[in-house]
């Protein structure tokens, strides 16, 4: 007996994303054919991997397809496919609930959906897969039996809050989805798709590269020599089913590029560029890889779709192969095809594995010569690339030490000298006379880094210096990276000569050493703020501001220690030094006042103050802000005397 029919509903989000379909204005509603069919298609190389892996499993392999089952009369589609197919508990966690989609991500993005343009760009962007049917049905009726299971289940919607799920005795393996097709309208971009031309044509389009045959029966009416009209009926293999990867780059079109693209990478934008690779000889090998213009939306997510699929000898192995790929280039979709890997082969057989080794070190390679040919040759793709995947692409920089040039090299900075990110090469070529290193500082964002008191020198200087904002560039730019020879320093930490370079008007230093007129106050404040400061010395690189703190050369930056410290790790609070501009009103001002007189004691809120400003203007967070607002309180009520209108001296 089987079970009753179950009603259930949808969650929140979900039912959200299928009225969007319902009522979407998306004008690529051709889509859902290419879905359909990519679904199907994984579900037959599901089906072939799952048989090799399990000699057991009772199957039927003989003859995947893909069937279209177009009926006009009654206004259905079918794509039917004998793939590996869905479990009751499949069909409710794949089909009844967004598979990819219950990420915040995705919720966020939808509660702020507010006119078609921003339905439009969010169907693009998250692609939609198996709900984009509802873009051109009513309702959608899908029946899937497991291979290797004797019931199946049919899952019915209409795509408003709920779906039907039965228990269905006879189901043959795999997947049918019937459509139920809205009314065609060419104005809405819903075409007539029981027509066997227009499925001809969307097939062509979309999925002719699909390694499996779409078949449709097609009925055609042919006149015998008798003058009798006769109708038969013709399977027709509508895809040619050829390897895009195993072809060379000029028989490809960029469409049929595009939707190889699309289908491997689960995503709806258009490729920034294809690199396709043949090797012949020891190992042979053909890859066929792409460069997204979009990020996927799980790009910082460890649960990640997509990557570089595996293939051995034409048959699909596996999806998101990370062995062939670093995880610093994630964003690289595409395919591998390896002649003379065992169709058995597994992911441990794979980390071991030296042909797989050697792969991943020639795709590597190539991606990073792509994306500084993409920079040298367009400027405005390169700016795209590098606004979409650059925060990623320098975690190499960190993970990927024999690379480092090659990504150096093809990386851009903020810096300076423009709103633009620049290439160290044009950084390099602007180096002052006498400058012989790449001059830095890392901060939580540009701004921060630019309201700098650290900045000052370079700036009245002309001495262009990199702002690093994002986290990972604290990761990389302290540890001994050189490029072109040049070594990085933060202008942050140890000690500045700017004497020996040449300033941006020719002008060169004359500063003399002033230290011994200062050398008491120095000493001092050195002592009275020992617990937050390791000296007190003067600074070259201050022309406004009165202080500064300045790290060891080889100490953490603030943000580093915080990065660590979130990250639940212990980091001691490291002292810096505090710098003094000896040409500043504040401090000239305290040194007399320091040498007036033996007792200094009056002097220590102040220092206090001077040491808190330093943190303030470098973005930095205050130990103890009210103790800080309590002391400058006081001070400012020190210099407002209703009884003496004068101000005082500090
Ligand atoms: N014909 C099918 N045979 C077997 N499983 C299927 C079939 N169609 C869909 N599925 C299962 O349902 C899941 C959800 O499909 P859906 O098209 O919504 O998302 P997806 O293919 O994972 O990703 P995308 O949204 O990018 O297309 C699939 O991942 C697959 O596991």
């Amino acid at each position: 007996m089987s079970a009753p029919s179950e009603v259930r509903e949808f969650q929140a989000e979900t039912r959200q994303l299928l009225d969007l379909m319902v009522h979407s204005v998306y004008s690529n509603k051709d889509s859902f054919l290419r879905e359909l069919i990519s679904n199907a298609s994984d579900a037959l190389d599901k089906l072939r991997i799952e048989s090799l892996q399990d000699k057991d499993l009772d199957a039927d392999t003989t003859d995947l397809h893909i069937d279209l089952v177009p009926d006009a009369a009654g206004r259905t589609l079918s794509v039917v496919d004998n793939g590996i197919g869905m479990s009751r508990d499949d069909v409710i966690g794949l089909i009844g609930t967004l598979a990819r989609s219950g990420t915040a991500e995705l919720r966020k993005s939808l509660a702020e959906v507010k006119d078609a343009a921003a339905a439009d760009d969010l169907i693009g962007q998250f692609g939609i897969g198996f709900y984009s049917t509802f873009m051109v049905a009513d309702q959608v009726t899908l029946i899937t039996r497991r291979a290797g299971e004797s019931t199946g289940t049919r899952w019915e919607s209409n795509g408003d809050g709920t779906y039907t799920l039965d228990e269905v005795a006879d189901a043959p393996q795999g997947t049918s989805v019937t459509l139920a097709l809205k009314p065609a309208d060419a104005d809405d971009h819903l075409y007539d798709y029981t027509d066997p031309g227009k499925l001809r044509q969307l097939v062509k389009r979309y999925s002719d590269f699909i390694a499996w045959p779409i078949r449709m029966d097609v009925t055609s009416t042919v006149e015998t020599e008798a003058g009798e009209s006769e109708t038969t009926v013709e399977s027709e293999t509508l895809n040619s089913q050829k390897a895009l990867w195993a072809k060379s780059k000029d028989e490809v079109s960029a469409d049929e590029y595009n939707e190889f693209y699309r289908h491997v990478s689960h995503a709806w934008d258009e490729p920034l560029e294809v690199i396709s690779l043949k090797a012949e000889g020891t190992f042979e090998y053909q890859a066929l890889l792409f460069i997204p213009s979009q990020a996927p939306f799980d790009l910082f997510m460890r649960e990640r779709t997509g990557g570089v699929h595996l293939y051995v000898k034409r048959v699909f192995i596996m999806d998101d192969c990370e062995e062939l790929i670093p995880e610093y280039l994630r964003f690289v979709k595409g395919v591998v095809d390896a002649a003379d890997l065992s169709l058995n082969v597994s992911r441990e057989i794979l980390q071991q594995d030296r042909q797989i080794r050697a792969i991943r070190r020639r795709l590597t390679k190539k991606v990073l010569s792509t994306v500084a040919d993409i920079r040298a040759s367009r400027p405005e793709d390169y700016a795209t690339f590098w606004q979409q995947f650059g925060r990623v692409f320098k975690e190499g920089l960190v993970n990927d030490p024999d690379n480092r040039d090659a990504i150096l090299a093809a990386s851009s900075f903020e810096s300076t000298d423009g709103a633009e990110p620049i290439a160290l090469g044009d950084y390099l070529g602007r180096m002052r006379t006498g400058q012989d290193t790449i001059y830095y500082m890392t901060g939580e964002s540009r701004q921060q880094i630019e309201n700098s008191p650290h900045l000052e020198a370079f700036r009245s200087k002309g001495i262009e210096v990199l702002l690093l904002s994002d986290p990972v560039d604290e990761m990389w730019v302290g540890s001994g990276v050189t490029f072109e020879g040049k070594t990085f320093t933060s202008i942050a930490k140890g000690a500045v000569d700017l004497d020996e370079i040449e300033g941006a008007d020719g002008s060169e230093s004359d500063r003399t050493d002033r230290s011994e007129e200062f050398a008491g106050l120095l000493t001092w404040l050195g002592e009275t703020l020992g617990d937050e400061v390791s000296e007190a010395r003067l600074s070259h690189r201050l022309t406004e501001s009165p202080a500064c703190l300045v790290g060891d050369t080889f100490s953490m930056s603030p943000q580093l220690e915080k990065l660590y410290r979130a990250s639940g790790q212990q980091v001691p609070v490291s002292k810096r030094a505090l710098e003094l501009n000896a040409d500043h009103p504040l401090v000239t001002a305290l040194n007399a006042t320091f040498a007036a007189d033996d007792d200094h004691s009056s002097l220590v809120p102040t220092a206090q103050l001077i040491h808190g400003m330093a943190v303030i203007a470098e973005g930095g967070e205050l130990a103890d802000p009210a103790g800080f607002a309590k002391l400058l309180a006081q001070r400012l009520t020190d210099t407002i005397d209703p009884d003496d209108s004068a101000a005082e001296a500090p």
